[in-house]
């Protein structure tokens, strides 16, 4: 039986009084494309960074593809990327050296590395700004950079954190286009995001949570059974369940 891509067994994690993530468990298969959503402040981004390994969880664990965070942290990470919803570029770099030096980080052949950074530029409509700095990119063609040099490794397992919020509509469409191809490819992708038409649109599976718990999971069709309604909106679906929670 093939591994899930990831498991989180009572993910916990608090800051101070507040739990930021509170007894998590999810089970994501291998090949899924998975929303993650929740109001501002449910424990989003504090759960996506601790799958990649840059938080450590108070309680609970983080396996990815079979492999425990806390016990093999290389072997873990070694299948996945992040990017985050603010991604740290070099200014001084060209969107090559940007990338060539990414892939040195995971110690890929100098050749090998420019040939993929030249696809994913070609791919993100980067290539004809290749002799321009990152520190004059728009944030729409930083955002499309950052998600080249998470791919450049080809990660198995792909976490990203509000990856379109201030693309265009091209620049969306293109980051769209590129994650259901990886998709295909057989990489999971998890991403959390505001636009509920996103993941309406590309989720196979749609996680809601509320102050660090998860509650709900399931295709599109499993969460309109969950409220009752056929025709529903994920946005319906969304407000239904919060109200669920406050009542
Ligand atoms: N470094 C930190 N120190 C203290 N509190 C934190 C820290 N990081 C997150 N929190 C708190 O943890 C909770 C969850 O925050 P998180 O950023 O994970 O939410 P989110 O779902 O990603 O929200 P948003 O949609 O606004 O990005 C919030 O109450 C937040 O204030």
């Amino acid at each position: 039986m093939n591994q899930p891509a990831l498991q989180l067994s009572n993910l916990t994690k608090r800051f101070g009084e507040r739990t930021a993530v509170d007894n998590l468990n999810l089970n994501i298969e291998a090949g899924c494309f998975y929303a993650l959503l929740g109001h501002n402040g449910a424990g989003k981004s504090t759960t996506l960074r601790m799958i990649a390994g840059l938080s450590r969880p108070d309680f609970g664990n983080v396996r990815i593809l079979g492999q425990d965070m806390a016990i093999h942290p290389e072997a873990a990470k070694q299948p996945l990327a992040f990017l985050p919803d603010e991604p740290l570029l070099y200014g001084k770099l060209r969107p090559l050296e940007y990338l060539e030096y990414v892939a040195g980080l995971w110690a890929i052949p100098a050749l090998q590395a420019e040939a993929r950074a030249r696809e994913l530029l070609e791919w993100t409509d980067l290539w004809k700004h290749r002799g321009e700095y990152c520190e004059g990119f728009s944030r729409g063609m930083q955002q499309k950079l950052a998600l080249c040099g998470a791919l450049i490794h080809e990660p198995k397992l792909l976490l990203l954190d509000e990856p379109l919020t201030g693309l265009d509509v091209a620049a969306a469409r293109q980051v769209k286009d590129l994650l259901q191809a990886k998709v295909r490819e057989g990489c999971t992708v998890i991403l959390t995001t505001h636009i509920l038409e996103v993941a309406e649109k590309l989720a196979e599976v749609i996680g809601v949570i509320a102050q660090g718990r998860l509650i709900a999971e399931g295709t599109l069709t499993e969460l309109r059974e969950r409220i009752g309604r056929g025709d529903a909106s994920l946005e319906d679906i969304f407000l239904h369940l919060h109200d669920e929670v406050a009542a």
